[in-house]
């Protein structure tokens, strides 16, 4: 039977809320009872186990306690009640430079810190070298750790506790503030030790981390284990929870308690409210109703940025599945990858405008342009459109996306005084996500529908692999 690396049993974490520092002080130092203003569960009865080689994804909101178990875990805080057991080698990286001497080189620090992690000298002697190649920092290495910056300390920090080769490993992933080739080269590092048989607890805010590493996922919230799952569908109920607010995010909440943590009955069972767009407010004339499986309400833009409008005015944006007429049908914002989907808008013209554009583009979570398409690149824009017409731009798209949120931001164009000028703009006027797999674990964002197989050049190969199949 697969042993048990960590046993999470009925742990509380209570905290005393005081009016002022000295009431506080007064208490914890000097047993004085000055009364709290209340108590705080940072954590509420919270069990699980993670077995050797199992690599578990802890997910929650700000606030939900996933630093307070990882403490309690590695044994740096106290539970107020229940019971942590763990069987084996445990490296964790918590806390920014914890560990580390700020007035001991880097070099000395390896040491030291490998030495309270149970290594012998000549052990760590033997892998000094491979924890400052890892940590790409061999120039500082013999500077005092004062001396580095934030994102110095933590690759050196994340270079020793897994260079040492733990049994177990839990990593607060908030930590990773080293640059993005740094971050790509620690989630890697993690898939290398997870496939050596490191058991593997962490806390991501990063659902595409949770997906590619996660054999399990745990979703905290408010100090309660909500749900402990397929990481794909843990990482769905929490993108939901994500953007709900108020009685929506309570009934939610509930909804999945109900479900004693199985979010799959869930994931389908979606709710609109007829006639309303979310906020309340009427739906406006015309508009299509959401197809109520595929749309979640909570998936509000907070970003949405409307220029200023300069001869025309974008309405009621929304992503559509295709009609049988290939007209635009129900609205969704939870989209699947390779289906076929229309961003359309209402576009109202208070001017005559001439060689009229409509434009579309994506963008990931940060920012980053994904792709778009237009009329203008289609070299098909609307010669004359007088004052007063109202037109629907439709853009037909194949999700090429994997799983993750996005924005789409959409515009529309014309040729005044000689050159394209913007009549109307409204960045990030969608969000969407797109749903994840179980059966497909792609990498990154963009599918671009590899087919991957091999050729035999010489020698031979053990299995006739056919073009297509998957490697
Ligand atoms: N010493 C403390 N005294 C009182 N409250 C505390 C203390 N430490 C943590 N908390 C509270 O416990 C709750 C859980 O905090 P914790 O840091 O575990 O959350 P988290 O899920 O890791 O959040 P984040 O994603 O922001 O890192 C928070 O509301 C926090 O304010």
């Amino acid at each position: 039977m697969t042993q048990t690396r960590i046993a999470v049993s009925h742990v509380t974490k209570r905290y005393f809320l005081y009016r002022t520092a000295l009431e506080r002080l007064l208490h914890a130092g000097f047993g004085v009872k000055a009364k709290p203003v209340r108590a705080f569960e940072a954590l509420n009865d919270v069990s699980f186990e993670v077995k050797a080689g199992e690599c578990v994804g802890l997910v929650g909101r700000n606030g939900s306690g996933k630093s307070t178990l990882l403490y309690i875990i590695a044994n740096t805080l106290a539970p107020t009640s229940g019971d942590v057991a763990v069987t084996g080698r445990l490296a964790a990286l918590l806390e920014l430079g914890s560990g580390f001497n700020p007035e001991f080189t880097g070099r000395e620090n390896i040491f030291f810190y490998a030495a309270m992690l149970g290594l012998k000298r000549e052990e760590i002697a033997a892998r000094f070298e491979e924890i400052v190649e890892f940590a790409g920092i061999r120039d500082f290495i013999d500077q005092p750790v004062k001396t580095y910056s934030s994102g110095m300390t933590v690759r050196l920090a994340f270079s020793v506790t897994t260079c040492i080769e733990p049994e177990i490993l839990i990593v607060d992933e908030a930590l990773a503030v080293g640059d993005e080739a740094f971050q790509r080269k620690c989630i890697a590092r993690m898939a290398d030790l997870r496939s050596r048989g490191t058991t593997i607890l962490f806390v991501s805010h990063n659902a595409r981390s949770v997906i590619e590493l996660c054999d399990r996922a745990i979703l905290l919230d408010r100090g309660e284990k909500l749900v402990d799952g397929k990481p794909d569908e843990v990482i769905v109920a929490y993108r939901r929870m994500l953007y709900m607010e108020g009685a929506r995010y309570e009934a939610y909440r509930q909804e999945l308690k109900a479900h004693n943590g199985d979010p799959k009955p869930l994931l389908l069972a979606r709710e609109t409210e007829n006639g309303s767009n979310g906020n309340g407010a009427p739906e406006a004339q015309g508009e299509r109703q959401a197809d109520a499986a595929y749309f979640d309400e909570s998936l509000k833009p907070e970003s949405m940025l409307m220029h200023e409008p300069a001869g025309a005015v974008i309405s009621e944006p929304a992503i559509c599945l295709i009609g049988s007429d290939g007209a635009p049908g129900s609205r969704v914002n939870m989209l699947k990858r390779g289906e076929d989907y229309i961003v359309r808008y209402r576009v109202r013209f208070e001017e005559d405008a001439r060689d009229v554009g409509f434009s579309v583009s994506m963008q990931s979570m940060n920012g980053v342009m994904l792709g778009g398409g237009s009329l203008v690149l289609a070299e098909d824009t609307i010669p004359v459109v007088p004052a007063g017409s109202v037109i629907e731009a439709r853009h037909t798209f194949s999700c090429r996306l994997l799983a993750g949120t996005y924005f789409a931001s959409v515009g529309c164009s014309a040729v005044k005084e000689g050159a394209r000028q913007p009549l109307h703009r409204i960045a990030d006027a969608l969000m969407f996500s797109v749903l994840p797999e179980k059966s497909y674990n792609g990498r990154g964002m963009v599918d671009f529908a590899f087919r991957s197989g091999h050729a035999v050049i010489s020698g031979g190969a053990e299995r006739d692999m056919k073009a297509g199949d998957q490697e």
